[in-house]
């Protein structure tokens, strides 16, 4: 049964996009795009997804790129689908996994230095804030960065660079478009004769289900829920496993890997990145009050507990 909270709640409305959008407050440092506002700026006063401001998070990001960049090999990426494809590392509802991420700040990431819960509901608030109807929509927000809880000790703790991040393609070479692509020249990839050719392993219009990404939380929740039959439609799917990919929906690079189907539901990844994205803030959602709402899609769409 869903439970039908009629107002997404926010604890504080302070500058929030829902208040400014209530309002019709299209200020300076608000734009209305698609009817939804789009803020000029992140918390901390920059462009969103600026990677080279001397932002406060500026060192720290640079870093986990630098590593990221440097191990991410086809090799590793392989291995380590095929090990937490087992999902035999816990057994947890969804909810219980939200749980856990509160303890982790993402560390490749120069707009949020919030606990990971918060952003799951700061999203999944603002998509249902625009598309009341598309409750899986809502889901998929709340569930979209889940996979990061590999961080967690018991997933082995594993480091940032191989959870958090933007995802490229591997097997293939790397394209300029990749965030801090000047540590990518250190990747041993980068120098294989095949894996450095244009299309490497792969062939024109192979289908991206094909493709090796870098491995991190998309590919891990992608295979949590499919491995878990989810209920939620293959748009969801889509989304929650390449939504970090900003190399191709961003700036269209590697659409040349793309099958018909991948451009039919890459239209879905445009729609969700806005909210994943823009809705990063200092504005707190109070957790008990949607608390209900969420439950009731999770016990919809999936089974009460998960192997993971
Ligand atoms: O820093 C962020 C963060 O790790 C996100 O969860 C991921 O989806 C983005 O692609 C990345 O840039
Ligand atoms: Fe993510
Ligand atoms: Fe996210």
């Amino acid at each position: 049964m869903t439970i039908i909270v009629p107002e997404p709640i926010l604890s504080d409305n302070n500058n929030s996009e829902a208040e400014a959008k209530e309002e019709g407050n299209v200020d300076g440092s608000l734009k209305l795009d698609g009817g939804f506002m789009v803020p000029d700026n992140n918390a901390f006063g920059n462009s969103f997804r600026n990677f080279f401001n001397e932002s406060e998070r500026h060192a720290i990001v640079m870093e986990t790129y630098r590593r990221n960049h440097i191990y991410q090999t086809y090799e590793f990426a392989t291995k380590m689908k095929e090990e937490y494809g087992k999902l035999d590392k816990a057994e947890m509802s969804v909810w219980e996994c939200c749980d856990l991420l509160n303890e982790f700040v993402d560390e490749s990431d120069p707009d949020l230095d919030e606990p990971q819960i918060e952003h799951l509901l700061q999203s999944a608030e603002a998509v249902r804030r625009d598309y009341p109807d598309e409750d899986w929509l809502h889901l998929t927000a709340l569930i979209h960065d889940l996979g990061k809880v590999l961080l967690h000790q018991s997933f082995g703790a594993q480091p940032q660079w191989s959870t958090v991040g933007d995802t490229f393609p591997l097997g293939c070479a790397f394209d300029p478009a990749i965030v801090h692509s000047q540590f990518i020249k250190e990747n041993p990839d980068s120098k294989n004769p095949v894996y450095s050719t244009k299309l490497g392993i792969y062939s024109e219009s192979c289908g991206l289900d094909n493709v090796t990404m870098s491995w991190g939380h998309d590919e891990y929740m992608y295979l949590v829920a499919k491995g878990n039959d989810t209920k939620l439609p293959p748009e969801a799917l889509f989304v929650i496993r390449f939504h970090s990919f900003y190399a191709l929906h961003r700036d269209g690079a590697y659409t040349y890997l793309m099958n018909e189907e991948d451009k039919k539901m890459l239209k879905w990844v445009h729609i969700f990145n806005k909210y994943d994205l823009y809705s990063k803030s200092k504005v707190r959602v109070d957790l008990e009050k949607v608390k209900p709402y969420y439950l009731s899609l999770i016990d919809k769409y999936f089974p009460a507990k998960l192997r993971w």
